[in-house]
């Protein structure tokens, strides 16, 4: 599903008002009408108090046209407008004079007017900013919007949480509404995914509302959010006769005294996700427990006990996924230096090699094109150095994946894959995968599929799509706590088979936690 920036929403508004030869009241009147009959069908004419309180453009004329919805129902209401500056829109002025001509009459409020009382059992509706604001608000209307927040009123945005702009991060976290829901137009925000503002919607849901499909479609949009219909047609099914040289061979190369598990972890699940072979190079140290844990494995043991210390192997591998457990010993961090300097085979580079090239960034010209690099934030702030917020992160990250033709995972609650100046946002997975080893269960993942032939930049995506819905059916059986790394492999079988379940899953319209 298409994330479009504020500037395309726009434009799909306009071809929408002339192809389809409605006018722009008619489109607020369509978009609020959805939001009546959300709201309409949860509460069933319930009598409790919804306060609507509405800015002066058009996000604040939805709310207009709400209000006069809920009110022609029955409803017990109170339209609050926040006069953040004299610039009305037309269609807020429009929808105020037919409340008027209703006798409903909003409460005005201005800088120094008292604010009115809410109770925590009432329904706060928050059209007051939608995607025009474009500047952090006065003082005073952060007083408002702090208002509404200590409440402790369910709080249901329109659009957007009110005081998060679509485009660049907010200034003063004081200025922004902290929705319990949002109903968002046509299309979901990319603020929903990142970490600094996803923290103000709790729960999100799409209301399709109908903008021209035509332009929605044309639109060259440069963020996407991964759900079951973009993943499923790139499945490859199975071939008859097929045999195990047909699904690739993985090499893993990793771990160190201490860490073998990360290398079993990372190979079980590359087996899991369908490579024909696997085998895992290794310090001496791990053989038994190796061969013991994962009989399905082959071996390769260093000539070092305990870490890896001069890559040599005598297999021809379809990939290699690099870097789990393997520690950041000189000795290690120059027998990478070596494998780089002669290696031709696409990498999935994870944890400490990905450390290690930090601290030596020539290595990174030696990596293959199209290599994958799956930082977690840490790793990535040694890579690509820090930044102010998540959008100079995105920005750097996406030069930097550029620079050297890299695939870049940006891991996290929706982990991020950057290439060719893309963004995939995946929207699988949940905050019991915050557990030690879960990243080297994807980097098996990721390994496993470019081994079938998958195209690395697909893999990647696909892999991470089913790392997380593996997680997410695996919780349902263990809950949040318990759930480990190994228990996210157990059930990538399962996420597989989810792919053609047509009742759950089905896609990223709705997020909860
Ligand atoms: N296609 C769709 O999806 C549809 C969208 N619709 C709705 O329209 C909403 C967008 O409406 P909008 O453009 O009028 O902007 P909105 O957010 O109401 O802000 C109002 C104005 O405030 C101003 N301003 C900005 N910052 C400020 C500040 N700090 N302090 C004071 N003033 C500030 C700024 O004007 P400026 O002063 O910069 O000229 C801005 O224009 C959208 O979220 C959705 O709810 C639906 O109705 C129909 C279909
Ligand atoms: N809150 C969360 N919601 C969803 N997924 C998460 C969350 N926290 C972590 N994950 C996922 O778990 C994995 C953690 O990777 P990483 O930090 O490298 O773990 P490790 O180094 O222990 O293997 C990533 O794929 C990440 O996206
Ligand atoms: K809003």
């Amino acid at each position: 599903m298409k994330i479009f920036t504020a500037q395309q929403i726009y434009e799909a508004d306009k071809s929408t008002i002339v192809n389809q030869q409605i006018t722009s009241d008619e489109l607020m009147e369509r978009a609020a009408t959805q939001l009546f009959t959300w709201l309409h069908s949860r509460l069933q004419g319930a009598p409790v108090k919804i306060h609507l309180f509405c800015g002066i453009g058009n996000n604040g004329g939805d709310g207009m046209v709400l209000a006069r919805h809920l009110q022609e129902h029955g409803y017990l209401i109170g339209v609050h407008v926040v006069t953040y500056s004299e610039k009305r829109s037309q269609d807020f002025l429009l929808n105020l004079d037919r409340l008027k001509e209703r006798k409903i009459w909003p409460n005005f409020i201005g800088p120094n007017d008292e604010l009115p009382k809410i109770d925590k059992e009432d329904i706060i509706v928050d059209a007051i900013f939608g995607i025009g604001l474009n500047r952090t608000p006065d003082d005073w209307v952060i007083k408002v919007i702090q208002h509404l927040n200590n409440s402790r009123a369910f709080i249901l945005s329109v659009d957007i949480p009110s005081g998060l702009f679509v485009d660049k991060a907010p200034k003063n976290e004081d200025s922004i509404v902290r929705a319990n829901h949002v109903l968002s137009f046509q299309a979901p925000k990319l603020i929903f995914f990142l970490p600094q503002t996803g923290i103000y919607s709790n729960q999100w849901e799409i209301l399709d509302i109908g903008l021209d499909r035509d332009y929605l479609n044309s639109v060259d949009n440069v963020y996407e959010l991964i759900g079951k219909n973009e993943v499923l047609p790139w499945y490859k099914p199975r071939e008859k006769f097929s045999h195990k040289g047909t699904y690739g061979h993985s090499l893993i190369i990793g771990g160190s005294y201490g860490k073998i598990g990360a290398v079993i972890l990372a190979s079980d699940a590359c087996l899991n996700t369908g490579s024909g072979l696997v085998t895992a190079y290794i310090p001496t140290c791990g053989y038994i427990p190796m061969q013991t844990a994962l009989p399905e494995a082959m071996v390769i043991t260093d000539t070092n006990e305990k870490m890896v210390s001069d890559i040599q192997f005598d297999i021809t591998p379809t990939v290699i996924g690099l870097g789990i457990g393997i520690g950041q010993d000189n000795i290690t961090t120059g027998a990478l230096k070596e494998f780089l300097r002669t290696n031709k085979t696409p990498l999935v580079i994870d944890a400490d090699a990905l450390n290690i090239i930090s601290k030596n960034k020539e290595f990174l010209k030696m990596i293959p094109a199209q290599s994958v690099l799956t930082p977690h934030p840490k790793e990535l702030e040694r890579l690509i150095g820090s930044w102010q917020d998540d959008f100079e992160k995105l920005d750097k990250a996406k030069a930097f994946s550029k620079q050297y033709d890299l695939i870049l995972v940006i891991k996290g609650a929706h982990t991020i894959t950057l290439y060719n100046g893309k963004g995939y946002i995946n929207t699988t997975g949940n905050p019991g995968m915050a557990t030690a080893g879960s990243g080297d269960v994807l980097t098996g993942m990721i390994t496993g599929l470019i081994a079938q032939g998958y195209d690395s930049l697909r893999a990647t995506v696909f892999a991470i799509y089913l790392h997380g819905r593996s997680g997410d059916l695996a919780v349902e059986q263990c809950g949040y706590q318990a759930l480990t790394a190994s228990e996210i492999i157990d059930f990538i079988g399962d996420a597989f088979l989810d792919l053609f379940n047509v009742q759950e899953g089905s896609g990223p319209q709705e997020e909860m936690e």
